[in-house]
């Protein structure tokens, strides 16, 4: 998308307007993992209103979803009668043009096809608001996790989990990006039976290129801006190195943990250099471990 696009350029993709659903699939939709409507008042202005017909075709019925961004509205597409999900961002931040939602669909349509990234039926951007309406999903991983009776999951359910996630990674790092904000929170599951059990990686809102289109990387910063969620991020991304998919994959080792033990050692830690210290005190300790147990190894060999 060019930086002050107009109005007319709404991106619509006509091939992927549906799920091609048949009615019976439709009727089978899990109500129990839709995303939980949250109420919009006593939260901040709101970019769309409850019975709203976006644009004509989308008739907002809730708000599902809040990040320090953007939006994300349950809508239904009266042309379709499907529901989808809509999320928005104010076009302007503090004056100037947001780039992240300009970002995220640029990435997201590359990686359409993919079986990990969301089903993408159209951007684009009104006076106010860029908007991308996408497919539908489920209550977030965490939410998931949280809603669960021991507050934790099964190693089995954490293994699918993190089996997908990786497939979703590897996808994204193919096309030469870094998805620098990997968490719990960004990844939902299909709602319908045949997509219930795939996961769906979210937010390519922080995603940086890593590596050109010929296959060579870019030069790494001297020191890079902190991208990402303290709870996930690696000791590099602390220190500010330039990320790669290594860190992607820490973070998938730290939503891991999360997930099969309840959370994380430095849940209640505040602030960042406090975590950091806790994630350097666990690498020694698992050094150490590792090591006394190489040891170990090597004397009963010898
Ligand atoms: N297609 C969707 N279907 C259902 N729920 C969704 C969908 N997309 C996002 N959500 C919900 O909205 C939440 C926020 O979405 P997302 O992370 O894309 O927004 P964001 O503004 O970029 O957030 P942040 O600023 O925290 O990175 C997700 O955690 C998820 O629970």
């Amino acid at each position: 998308m060019t930086k002050e696009a107009k109005q007319d350029d709404l991106i619509l993709a006509p091939a992927l307007m549906s799920l091609n659903l048949k009615n019976e699939e439709k009727s089978f939709v899990n109500k129990e993992i839709l995303p939980k409507m949250r109420k919009i008042e006593n939260e901040e202005p709101s970019h769309l209103q409850i019975n709203e017909k976006f644009l004509k075709r989308w008739s907002i019925e809730g708000l599902i979803g809040k990040g320090g961004y953007g939006e994300i509205y349950l809508a239904v597409d009266v042309v379709r009668g499907e529901e989808v999900a809509i999320k928005v961002e104010p076009k302007k931040r503090r004056g100037k043009l947001a780039k992240r939602m300009i970002l995220e669909q640029h990435v997201l349509f590359k990686m359409q096809g993919k079986p990990h990234v969301p089903l993408i039926f159209g951007s684009g951007y009104t006076d106010k608001i860029n908007f991308i309406i996408m497919q539908i999903l489920s209550i977030n991983v965490g939410e998931i996790k949280k809603s669960s009776p021991n507050k934790r999951l099964s190693q089995c359910s954490v293994g699918r989990i993190i089996h997908q996630t990786i497939s979703a990674l590897r996808d994204l790092h193919e096309t030469g990006y870094v998805h620098r904000d990997v968490k719990p929170a960004n990844m939902c599951f299909g709602i319908y039976p045949q997509s219930r059990h795939i996961l769906i990686l979210l937010d390519f809102g922080l995603v940086r290129r890593y590596k050109m289109e010929n296959g060579e990387w870019r030069e790494p910063r001297a020191r890079a801006g902190f991208r990402g969620t303290t709870r996930y991020v690696s000791i590099r991304v602390h220190r500010r190195c330039e990320q790669a998919p290594y860190d992607d994959l820490v973070s998938v080792m730290y939503t891991s943990y999360e997930l099969l033990s309840g959370e994380l050692p430095w849940k209640h830690l505040e602030k960042s250099d406090e975590v950091l210290q806790l994630k350097e005190i666990m690498v020694t300790l698992t050094n150490t471990f590792l090591g006394s147990h190489y040891l170990i190894f090597r004397l009963r060999m010898e």
